[in-house]
């Protein structure tokens, strides 16, 4: 088996099998999702894209080839990009700005994860932070995927959809699997890479799940 099908077998299949049933991505097409879940969640995405690409630069900062270094560094960019473009306008269909991303901070569950990447990022091995950063571009590839084809009711919520469920990002995260699963990775550290990709895939669960729940801090 691949490197990443190891991966997804031992911590994504089944945390992937809860976030598709999950009351907020399943409200995303049914149309009982409401639009204040949605803010919460694109202004604590806004919060977490910013520290996914300081990780990213982190991950492009230790690759071991230039074509990854070259690849990381691009998607870094991107996700500003897609901070400032996907969000700016999702924002504003939502009827907010980002001096409201900016006076809201960053929650409980999107501080802990953008902490957690952050750290791997860093302290980690070159395979241990791709192992870290995986899961945001597989899960969301799949969500996205899943969700044009149950297609949504919601115009704003359409526009997601239709981001991480293109052609596009679905190219952008076959290159990242392709680099995962030349990965030259030893015994020790293949374990320290299931549990930061197991880790991050239970982040993205929680991250729906606190904007469902608006969970805030309780002090
Ligand atoms: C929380 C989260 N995970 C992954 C992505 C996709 O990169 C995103 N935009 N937000
Ligand atoms: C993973 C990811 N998510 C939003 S942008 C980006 C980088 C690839 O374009």
């Amino acid at each position: 088996m691949t490197f990443s099908g190891e991966l997804w077998a031992r911590g994504g299949a089944g945390v992937y099998d809860e976030i598709v049933r999950h009351p907020f991505i399943t409200g995303l097409t049914d149309g009982t999702l409401d639009h204040d879940a949605f803010r919460y969640f694109i202004v604590q995405d806004s919060h977490y894209l910013r520290a996914y690409s300081r990780a990213l630069s982190l991950v492009a900062a230790r690759a071991t080839d230039e074509d990854a270094v070259s690849m990381f560094a691009l998607h870094a960019a991107n996700a500003i990009a897609v901070e400032r473009e996907l969000h700016s306008s999702l924002l504003g269909s939502l009827g907010l700005t980002t001096a409201d991303v900016e006076a809201t901070g960053s929650k409980p569950t999107t501080t802990a994860y953008m902490s957690y990447l952050t750290a791997v990022c860093a302290t980690g091995t070159y395979a241990e932070a791709v192992a870290a950063v995986l899961p945001c571009y597989w899960i969301y590839r799949d969500v996205g995927r899943e969700l044009l084809k149950r297609s949504s009711p919601d115009p704003v919520y359409r526009e997601w959809i239709e981001t991480y469920g293109s052609d596009e990002f679905d190219a952008v995260v076959e290159s990242v699997l392709a680099v995962t699963d030349a990965l030259d990775v030893g015994a020790s550290e293949r374990e320290r890479c299931h549990q930061h990709f197991a880790t991050t895939c239970r982040y993205e669960w929680m991250f729906w799940d606190a904007a469902y729940t608006k969970l805030d801090w309780p002090v």
